[in-house]
């Protein structure tokens, strides 16, 4: 409902027809007037979806004048673009150009909507700092972010400072160790790895700043102000795609210029007392750690290695003995089977900001909440699955991305403070290839006697004593004395990658040697799916947001809410609109703008 009252209204002409302009509390739109001064058309438009008002018939590409007059003003703002018929995710520059009765009136109405953004939109981004990955997905980063980003920044005021990384971990380390004063937020030009870079940098700068230990993992890690911003340009993009539901680079950038905001559920991984990585999208052993290894292998490949990979690894048919214990997540709230979606807005996720962050928080009480948010949680509310499982997943979020549309679980909520767990257990080719096929159409993946999914807050991964791999020189705490990947980054980072030719061996090598492995494990990609021949492993990897772990007993806890995203969660399209009907928890704005 617009409380405020009528800012301004006057006649304004687009191209030869006449308009009455109406700029209303906080939205402004114009109507366009037949002969008779009935009305016609009208478009509406949020402050808070303006990107710029300037004087002038102003174009972007290149940003320049053309010919105008005095009393001329041209509105930027973001337009959702038709996708299949509705309206989906994806966004696009709109542009009006609006030529006033008088340059007086002109000058008022760029003066009245720039106060209007000032007001309506106080936590817009002013200064960037973008870290570019220049040989993540196709290599492109570069071309997109100059081509298609800069020009938005620039036409939204926003200025920005660019890295061109030279290494891996490099934006990682200049996030945990460089001044940041002056910057609103950290910004990435590629994919899901160089996100997780920002996302270490990030938890680990605000836990060092706060004096919390990451590696207690009973510990209530300190939600982190600074906001991460994707540009897509690598070969998955599941974060950026699963949080604002396409992956493109305008769109992702248009988000960031209006300053969305989007919390974000962050998983800690531990081995013993050591913390091991963070991750938003898939921990994940079996089937989708033995794809990561075998496509470390075939890098060169670009995005087609998943496939490629993917096939291969199908084809060994391996199952691995395994014991998972999990804490489940209150299911009075909701479940990965409630056929609900996380969309923009998401009450679930709103409520939950409520239970994770009561409003009279002080700091005994924060106290408390840490005790009974993890340690107090007895024993005796742990679930243990032990057997031959094809895959183990667990994920905080649906992980949708372009192969599969709805994700691993497409009901998952990106804020709620719970990770589903995917247990599939050992099964025939053909199930578990009808399993796989699912992900990528609606039928319910979950619907199949093989597969269990629980909504989880920690989950434990083991194995029974004697089970592990006889190959298996597993870094442990008495054997290996590499400190946790974010004690000391310079240490660590200092061998990430020889040269920049990106080779894939370098590449993995360089994660391995940063998380302490042996060269016998380092072997373990080479026969892995080469291809199930001489050697078969008992025990598989876990994939960690693309990133390989050094160890296999693990344990996982999920963070509520940890950190914050320059997006807005998936907007719902209303030709599907039937699909959601149901779904009462996914209802009104919440996080639209901060
Ligand atoms: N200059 C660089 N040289 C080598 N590696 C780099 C460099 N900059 C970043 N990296 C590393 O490259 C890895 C992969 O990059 P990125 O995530 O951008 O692309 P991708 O792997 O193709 O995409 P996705 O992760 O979506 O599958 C990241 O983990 C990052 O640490
Ligand atoms: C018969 C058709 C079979 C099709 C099967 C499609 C299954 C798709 C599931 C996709 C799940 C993506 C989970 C996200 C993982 C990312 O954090 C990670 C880093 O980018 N990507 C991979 O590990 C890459 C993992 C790629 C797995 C294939
Ligand atoms: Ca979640």
């Amino acid at each position: 409902m617009e409380t405020d009252s009528v800012k301004l209204e006057s006649s304004v002409w687009l191209g030869n027809k006449r308009h009455r302009a109406l700029l209303s509390g906080w939205r402004f739109s114009w109507t366009e007037l037949d002969k008779k001064n009935r009305d016609k058309n009208t478009i509406s438009v949020p402050v808070s979806e303006v990107v710029a008002v300037m004087e002038g018939q102003v174009e972007i590409h290149p940003q320049k004048k053309t010919k105008d007059t005095d009393r001329d003003f041209t509105l930027f703002y973001v337009k959702r673009s038709n996708t299949s018929g509705g309206k989906g995710p994806l966004w696009s520059l709109g542009r009006s150009q609006f030529c006033c009765l008088s340059r007086d009136l002109r000058d008022q109405w760029v003066t009245q909507l720039r106060i209007a953004l000032k007001t309506h939109c106080p936590s817009r981004p002013c200064r960037l700092l973008v870290f570019i990955n220049p040989y993540g997905g196709k290599k492109k980063a570069k071309q997109i972010f100059h081509s298609s980003v800069a020009p938005l920044f620039e036409l939204a005021g926003i200025s920005s400072h660019v890295v061109v990384t030279e290494r891996a971990n490099q934006a990682r380390d200049h996030i945990l160790k460089k001044d940041l004063t002056g910057f609103d937020g950290v910004i990435c030009v590629g994919g899901d790895g160089m996100f997780s870079e920002l996302l270490h940098g990030v938890i680990g700068r605000t836990q060092q700043e706060a004096g919390v230990s990451e590696h207690d993992q009973s510990v209530m890690l300190q939600p982190c102000d600074l906001h991460i911003g994707i540009i897509p340009a690598g070969s998955t993009d599941c974060v950026c795609f699963a949080t604002v539901g396409v992956n493109d680079p305008v769109t992702s950038a248009l988000h960031i210029v209006i300053g969305d905001s989007q919390p974000l559920d962050v998983c800690s991984v531990h081995h013993c007392s050591t913390l091991v990585r963070y991750s938003v999208s898939l921990v994940g052993y079996g089937f989708y750690g033995d794809v990561l290894a075998e496509s470390e292998r075939h890098r060169w490949m670009g995005p087609l290695r998943y496939d490629y990979s993917g096939f291969l690894v199908y084809l060994c048919n391996r199952s691995y003995q395994g014991i998972v214990q999990y804490l489940p997540a209150d299911s009075q709230i909701t479940s990965p089977r409630d056929n609900s979606r996380c969309l923009s807005g998401c009450r679930v996720c709103s409520e939950s900001t409520e239970r994770l962050f009561p409003r009279s928080e002080s700091c005994s009480s924060l106290y408390s909440r840490q005790l009974s948010q993890y340690s107090i949680e007895s024993e005796d509310n742990w679930l243990s699955v032990e057997g031959r499982f094809r895959c183990v997943s667990l994920t905080c979020m649906s992980s949708s991305c372009p192969r599969s549309p709805k994700g691993l679980s497409p009901s998952a909520h990106l804020a709620d403070g719970t990770g589903d767990l995917i247990l599939v257990r050992n099964t025939n080719p053909l199930g578990f290839l009808t399993y796989l096929h699912r992900h990528t159409t609606t039928q319910d993946q979950f619907d199949l006697p093989f597969v269990e999914v629980h909504r989880v807050k920690a989950v434990r991964f083991s194995f029974l004593p004697g089970e592990e791999d006889d190959d298996e020189d597993q870094p442990n705490d008495s054997q290996n004395n590499t400190p946790g990947i974010l004690e000391d980054p310079e240490t660590l980072c200092n061998s990430d990658i020889e040269s920049n030719s990106f080779g894939s061996k370098q590449h993995l090598a360089g994660n391995q040697r940063e998380q302490g492995m042996t060269e016998k494990s380092r072997n373990k990609s080479d026969y892995l799916c080469g291809l199930c021949s001489s050697k078969r492993s008992a025990t598989s990897v876990w994939n960690c947001d693309g990133e390989i772990l050094p160890y296999a007993e693990i344990s996982c806890r999920v963070h509520g809410q940890l950190v914050r995203l320059f997006a807005r969660g998936v907007e719902e399209d209303p030709s599907s609109r039937k699909y959601n009907e149901g779904n009462r928890n996914c209802r009104g704005r919440c996080f639209s703008h901060s």
